[in-house]
């Protein structure tokens, strides 16, 4: 087997996410050494009990020898771990975040930046609607994509770092793609953050509905209503900070999106049948390039039918 792509990681944030990290980490021998932190005693003494790697009591602790800290926290509290971090980092170390928003990710990460240590942005887009350290799982990143957004004419340090970061996110199983912060929060602002609005806004509805009585929601839920209450039992915390920190890309798809559901209400009260036909069958098609490019879930977020991570490589 290879030897690790780094000696010593750093983990800021020990939930989901980071958890899955630690767990890979280990698995696919991509740190030879896993440290985490995590501000609540609670969570920090959960992940000893796991044994998801050592434990520090304080976020200097844990960042002061690692070669890459990884910060794994809601994005309106990357700021905040970022400038407790930086000054206690090793000259040369990495500093990344996995949040779901990149733009003011990155804002926060740079703003905290030293000019010693090298700030390279990262999202895997991959998750489920689970929390918590006991909720990571090792596969969580196979065949998911990983995107950096590293700052453009940098010097040739950066860039073996960002390769170096790159390869450790592909040890994990992810494939690692590049891109501009502000096109990926426009990209993820349709296909993620509105989906989880919807979602967390028709089980509200449904829960609201005076005609239907909330024991009937529970009792026949049928499929497609269970998979909305699926994304929509994430965590609220972390999708709060995803709204307010890409407010902009967010509202412009939800104006898209308003004015498109206004023509189906249109073509429904209208008994428009054609206008129903047509919308839906150019649905069930993108849903069929979405299968066939690999992109379904169940073979994403799960490892499943994608190769080990040192088949890839
Ligand atoms: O599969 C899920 O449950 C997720 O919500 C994962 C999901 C997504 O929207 O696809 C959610 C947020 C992350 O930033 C990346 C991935």
């Amino acid at each position: 087997m290879s030897d690790p792509v780094f000696s010593r990681i750093a983990i800021i944030g020990v939930g989901l996410i980071g958890s899955s990290i630690a767990r890979a980490a280990a698995e696919y021998r991509a740190a030879g050494e896993v440290v985490l932190y995590d501000a609540s005693p609670d969570v920090r003494a959960r992940a000893g009990a796991l044994g998801l790697g050592t434990v520090a009591p304080t976020l200097e602790a844990a960042v002061s020898d690692a070669d890459c800290v990884i910060v794994c926290v809601p994005v309106g509290a990357i700021g905040a771990v970022a400038a407790g971090a930086v000054p206690c980092m090793k000259y040369g170390a990495i500093l990344t975040d996995v949040g779901s928003v990149k733009s003011e990710a990155a804002r926060a990460l740079h703003g905290a930046g030293d000019g010693r240590i090298h700030v390279i942005p990262g999202h895997p887009i991959a998750g489920t609607e689970q929390s918590g350290p006991e909720a990571g799982f090792p596969t969580l990143f196979r065949g998911a994509w990983h995107i950096l957004t590293p700052l453009s004419g940098q010097d040739e340090a950066y860039q073996t770092a960002t390769d170096q970061l790159a390869a450790f996110w592909t040890r994990l199983g992810a494939k690692v793609e590049a891109m501009d912060a502000g096109r990926h929060d426009r990209v993820l602002a349709i296909t993620s953050h509105l989906p989880h609005l919807i979602a967390f806004n028709i089980v509200t509805t449904a829960f609201d509905l005076e005609s239907v009585e909330q024991g009937e929601v529970v009792k026949y839920s049928a499929g497609g209503f269970r998979d909305f209450t699926r994304i929509a039992a994430s965590d609220p915390v972390m999708w709060r900070d995803v709204f307010l920190n890409n407010k902009e890309a967010v509202l412009e798809c939800l104006g898209r999106f308003s004015e498109d559901l206004a023509a189906l209400q249109r073509a429904i009260r209208w008994d428009d049948g054609d206008t129903l036909i047509r919308e839906f069958t150019r649905a069930r098609s993108i849903r069929k390039a979405i299968i066939d490019a690999g992109q379904d879930s169940s073979a994403v977020n799960f490892g499943r039918n994608t190769p080990e991570p040192e088949e890839q490589a």
